[in-house]
């Protein structure tokens, strides 16, 4: 039996990262009952180790709640969790697209942040209606008051039904399920003796059943036995179980309007699923497709190698997998003179590229070296063709380039006062250029345009040392601009480290040049012989320095007969070397090209 629409509300949580979106989802699964106390794990919605140990939300996923309310009906209430950070917006924007309403969790000693307003403009412009929650009251420093009258201002919503609480303590939760049912709107469309109409949400691969594709149903009914067809790739599959999340997987025998829940089929990679198709009966298909979804761009490539070659396989296994389950992430055989065999791999940004490498070194046991991240380049050729980039190593010879374009970013920043002026330089310094500066109460609401190569570094890292944590920060591509771009190349010993050149302004090339030859001065040992290291742009040099020779033995410092210690001194220099790449008769540390690449100012 399927729900009527009017006893649907599908919403989603909005916030900012870190003011409680995933606290409030586990204490709404504990009131509604999906989950008994003692089953109850900590934020049941970050599945994945990595997202609990980072206490971040990868992966959108979706619980089903049933609710009496205080009139005594019974409710379904489906929450799309969708992930906060700026890497995954795009995952933010197609969970919105597909239900009505959002909770906006603004934290109550925080105020304002810039992924709640960009998330909260997104919600907006999916014409949902808002719930403001005021989160975190129980602190001493919580100013419901005043922040109710921020959200008024800044993003001039009507917060004068703002729902007070603590996600912590489950002061006011009760609450909160009250206005998901009086102020969100049930499904605004929804035939059940119409052709099948559903979007596919969200597809992941489960070692059991194969992928799961997370639907919302527009019309019809989804049931076990139908063949349907995916109207943007023309794929048909037989479904084989329909059911819907507690969080835990309950099997039900059919979806009807408005609600959200999942199939299986044999569908063997996530890859045959793109997220914003339109879900049909083969036998009798509705006849208008959805608007379709963007798919989302990889917009930061690295090259990843193996430390030692001889891992490449298990690589290329691993890769894969992660791959079956992440259509984001891309990835395509690359071969460096300096690392040997790796993959060139493509991320939504640097977020996800950290995420990916951890997951590999940690699940899959590899040792990897990662390449300077890099942009996207667009080049355009003297003979009208136009190329794009995604390693510097590929660059065409300067003689037939034109001209080339570089992606340009829209950056909102709100900081304290105090980190203004640090702040704005730091962004002059990037090259950025300002479009707006005003003030949500004491902060400073900034807004940007920067080309993202200046972003991609370790730009977010300085932006929180220089205000102390406090400044937050928000992006979104905006377009590719010309740009004075040039290949800076780095020499060890006379020999170019593929692996580390990248493309820079002119105007930064120096100096970036400098403090990366400094930096590798410091990391790379010392070896019998003096190594030269080099930057250059063509074949003109703009920064060296050398790293001395060694003159005495490690082991001489072990005097006498102190085996041990002397084995363990040994022992720590061969740990140390299975992280050290060879580059003609120089041993570089994985840590000299991590360090080198993350650069201060
Ligand atoms: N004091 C207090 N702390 C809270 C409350 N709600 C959440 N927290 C804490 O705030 C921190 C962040 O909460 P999360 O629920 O992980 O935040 P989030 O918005 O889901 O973060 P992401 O999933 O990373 O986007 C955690 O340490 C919570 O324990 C509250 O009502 N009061």
């Amino acid at each position: 039996m399927t729900t009527p629409l009017d006893h649907i509300r599908n919403f989603s949580i909005v916030a900012h990262i870190d003011h409680g979106k995933s606290t409030l989802a586990d204490r709404l699964i504990q009131l509604t009952g999906a989950l008994e106390e003692r089953d109850m794990k900590e934020q049941v919605l970050d599945s994945m180790d990595i997202e609990r140990e980072r206490g971040i939300t990868i992966k959108a996923q979706t619980v089903r709640l049933n609710y009496r309310a205080k009139n005594g009906e019974d409710y379904v209430l489906n929450l799309i969790d969708t992930p906060g950070h700026v890497d995954f917006a795009y995952e933010v924007s197609r969970s919105l697209a597909a239900c009505e309403g959002s909770l906006l969790v603004v934290d109550a000693s925080q105020g304002v942040e810039a992924q709640t307003l960009a998330n909260v403009y997104q919600a907006i412009d999916n014409n949902h209606e808002i719930v403001v929650v005021l989160n975190k009251v129980d602190l001493p420093a919580a100013e419901p008051e005043r922040i109710r009258e921020q959200v008024e201002e800044v993003i001039g919503l009507d917060a004068s039904n703002a729902v007070l609480i603590s996600a912590k303590t489950g002061l006011g939760v009760p609450d909160v399920l009250e206005a998901i049912v009086h102020q969100l709107p049930p499904p605004r469309e929804g035939d059940i003796a119409a052709p099948l109409k559903a979007m596919l949400v969200d597809s992941w691969y489960d070692a059991y059943l194969g992928v799961i594709v997370l639907v919302r149903i527009i019309d019809g009914v989804l049931k076990k036995g139908q063949t349907i067809r995916m109207m943007g790739t023309g794929a048909k599959y037989l479904v084989e179980r329909t059911g819907v999340f507690k969080p835990a997987r309950v099997n039900v025998d059919e979806l009807g309007p408005g609600e959200f829940g999942f199939f299986t089929g044999s569908i063997k990679e996530v890859a045959d699923t793109r997220v914003g198709d339109t879900i049909t009966e083969d036998r009798r298909p509705t006849q208008k497709a959805l608007p379709g979804f963007k798919p989302a761009q990889p917009v930061v490539f690295c090259g990843l190698f193996p430390v030692d070659a001889a891992d490449f396989e298990d690589l290329r296994a691993a890769v894969g997998k992660l791959r079956l389950n992440d259509a984001s992430f891309s990835y395509e055989m690359e071969t460096s003179a300096a690392l040997g065999f790796g993959f060139r791999c493509g991320f939504l940004g640097l977020l996800h590229l950290e995420i990916i490498q951890e997951r590999l070194e940690r699940e899959f046991n590899l040792d990897l070296i990662a390449t300077a991240p890099s942009v996207v380049y667009r080049m355009n050729l003297i003979d009208g063709t136009v190329k794009e980039l995604h390693n510097p190593a590929d660059m065409p010879d300067v003689v037939k380039i034109a001209s080339i374009e570089e992606p340009w970013i829209r950056a909102t920043i709100l900081t304290p006062d105090d980190y203004l002026g640090g702040i704005l330089k730091l962004c002059q310094d990037r090259r950025g250029i300002q479009a707006d500066l005003s003030y949500v109460g004491k902060r400073a609401m900034l807004t940007y345009d920067l080309p993202l190569n200046e972003v991609v570094f370790d730009f977010y890292d300085r932006l929180k040392s220089i205000s102390k944590g406090y400044a937050s920060f928000d992006y979104h591509l905006t377009n590719y601009r010309e740009g004075d771009l040039v290949k800076m190349s780095i020499l060890v010993n006379d020999e170019p480290v593929d692996a580390l050149s990248m493309l820079v302004h002119r105007t930064a090339a120096e100096k970036r040049g400098r403090a990366m030859c400094e930096k590798l001065k410091e990391l790379i040992p010392q070896h019998l012989f003096k190594i030269p290291i080099q930057a250059a742009i063509g074949g003109r040099i703009i920064a060296r320095e050398t790293v001395s020779a060694l003159r005495k033995d490690v082991t001489a410092k072990c005097y006498g007969g102190d085996v041990t210690r002397k084995r363990k001194l040994l022992d720590k220099q061969k740990e140390g070397k299975k992280r050290m790449r060879q580059f003609g008769k120089v041993d570089i540390p994985q840590e000299a090209f991590i360090q080198a690449l993350k650069m201060g100012d």
